[in-house]
């Protein structure tokens, strides 16, 4: 009798299979990705064993907090609010956290109104499965003692072993590595690529220490980083203020204090995207020339206003030039440049040379170019564009700027740095009809290189560009497809965050919501 039960729930649950896409019940995945990509885990694909579709009244009768009396919700809104409500009271101190975590869960609402049981499994999202924040400490040139604060946030190992960069920047602290590798598990979870995710990093400044400093201190960050990491536990990658230098060093005492040598294809434990630091932000660009596309326009032509100078912005605009749109802008912390003709690749090829000094400031570039204006207009937003790539530092677009691109008549805004936008400029482009590539979607190319395992065919960078293309289209197509089924149709922002958690959650509930 339950086994006959148990037997008319399962296929209740795939509806129907439809070409290379199977529905299960009302929700597509699909498996057009690369080959070498596997869509979702064979357990994700199970959702609706558990009930997760068929039993929405008994779970909304269900009480989601318990702290202070049952606490229920009745729509997938007051779901979502009482979730980020549950965080600004955790962790209200984390305010990059907070931040990302209140627009995902905005996101979600849609998804917990229908099927309100995944309001639940989002409770697992509230805390990172762990979190490790060490001592760092390493002598300067001048034989002073010198201490950092090292941080490994492991967000979530539903789907394989964590997986996400190490950043090295002053700015660095415990909220913003955990918003960054909160944002991961969605990212990672929409490469398909079986990886868990997490991000670490240190408050440590690479950029004013000298080579000899720099070898010290990451030797010092992996003496207690390789306690928690490993080949199918943990695969660290680059980041900002982690390039091949410091990956080269990193990896060498890895290799020194274990006695595994680390397999191919791994992250960092091989070096993972180093030889290819334009691969992440190729990612970006292929991300916008795909949303264009889906709307019958093209990058070609469009005048592109970037901010940052570092190595993402860069390789943005490296790559825009390759695809026929014209960068304008570049800037860093003293300033920006704006060449009104655009950044060609000559001029580009200038600026790399002069950031590639150490300190370097954008504004020596004027120096070099008689066309070129320093600070001017005095805000870099006010410089007329067609879109945006914002690659400099978080929160950069607020809904005060969001309202003068939107009046400036900018068609879209791709996020190459993290958590560029506010949420008040989010809902502002929504308003506005502003196209959005939040970061979740646009930062997926790193996760897709170590996802793909292609060291094993030591790709060129032309090879990895088509593979990161295929596997961009992949998701572009899944996050389409989600955001129609939940009813925010064209908002890929949605869908991708929504695809994404879906892809997690499936997988938690079959491990017993741990
Ligand atoms: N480098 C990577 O592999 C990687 C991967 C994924 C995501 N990201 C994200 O991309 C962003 C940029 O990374 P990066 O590696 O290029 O960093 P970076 O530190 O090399 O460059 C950042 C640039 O932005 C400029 N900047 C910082 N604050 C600014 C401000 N307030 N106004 C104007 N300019 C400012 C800096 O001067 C610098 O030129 C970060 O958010 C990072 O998390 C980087």
């Amino acid at each position: 009798m339950m086994l006959r039960a148990l037997a008319k729930r399962l296929n209740s649950t795939v509806t129907r299979a439809e070409g290379n896409s199977l529905v299960h019940a009302g929700r597509s995945l699909s498996t057009a990705a690369p080959s070498s990509l596997s869509k979702s885990s064979p357990l994700s694909q199970h959702g609706g064993v558990h009930g997760t579709r068929t039993t929405q009244k008994t779970w909304r009768n269900k009480p989601l907090f318990r702290r202070e009396g049952d606490v229920r919700f009745r729509t997938g809104t007051e779901a979502a609010e009482m979730l980020i409500n549950e965080v600004k009271r955790r962790d209200s101190h984390e305010k990059d956290f907070v931040q990302v975590f209140e627009n995902a869960l905005q996101t979600l609402a849609p998804v917990f109104e229908r099927i309100p049981k995944y309001a639940f499994v989002a409770k697992e999202f509230l805390e990172p499965e762990r979190i490790f924040q060490f001592r760092v400490s390493w002598l300067d040139d001048s034989g002073s003692y010198r201490m950092n604060r090292g941080f490994r946030v492991q967000y979530s190992s539903a789907l394989g072993p964590f997986e996400g960069g190490l950043h090295f920047h002053k700015d660095v602290n415990a909220g913003m590595v955990k918003s960054m590798a909160f944002a991961r598990v969605f990212t990672n979870a929409l490469t398909g690529c079986e990886m868990g995710a997490a991000v670490g990093g240190a408050d440590f400044n690479p950029m004013n220490k000298s080579e000899a400093e720099i070898q010290r201190f990451c030797q010092a960050y992996m003496t207690e980083l390789s306690k928690y990491i490993g080949p199918d536990q943990d695969l660290p990658g680059v980041g900002t203020g982690v390039g091949a230098r410091e990956i080269g060093y990193l990896y060498g005492q890895y290799k020194r204090m274990s006695i595994h040598h680390a397999q191919k294809g791994k992250g960092l434990l091989w070096g993972g995207v180093y030889p290819f630091p334009q691969a992440t932000a190729s990612g970006v660009v292929h991300w916008a020339a795909r949303v264009l596309e889906g709307k019958g326009d093209s990058l070609e032509g469009k005048r592109c206003l970037i901010t940052g100078s570092g190595k993402m912005a860069l390789h943005v605009a490296e790559k825009l030039v390759e695809m026929g749109a014209v960068p304008l802008t570049l800037s860093d912390t003293s300033g920006h440049v704006y060449e009104p003709d655009g950044i060609d690749a000559a001029k580009l090829k200038t600026i790399m040379k002069i950031k590639s000094e150490r300190g370097a400031r954008i504004g020596r570039y004027i120096i070099a170019s008689t066309t070129a204006k320093y600070n001017e207009p005095e805000n870099v937003f006010s410089v007329p564009a067609d879109l945006v790539f914002p690659c400099a530092t978080h929160n950069e677009i607020d809904g005060v700027t969001a309202t003068m691109l939107a009046d400036m008549g900018v068609q879209g805004v791709f996020e190459g740095s993290h958590m560029p936008c506010t949420n008040q400029a989010i809902s502002i482009f929504k308003k506005r009809g502003i196209l959005h590539g939040g970061h979740v979607a646009t930062l997926a190319a790193d996760s897709i290189f170590n996802g793909l395992e292609l060291s094993k065919s030591s790709p060129s960078m032309h090879d990895l560009d088509g593979r990161i293309k295929e596997a961009v289209d992949s998701i572009y197509l899944e996050a389409k497809a989600t955001a129609k089924e939940f009813n925010v149709r064209g908002d890929m922002h949605a869908g991708a965050i929504m695809a994404g958690f879906l892809r997690v959650a499936d997988t938690i509930i079959c491990h017993g919501a741990v």
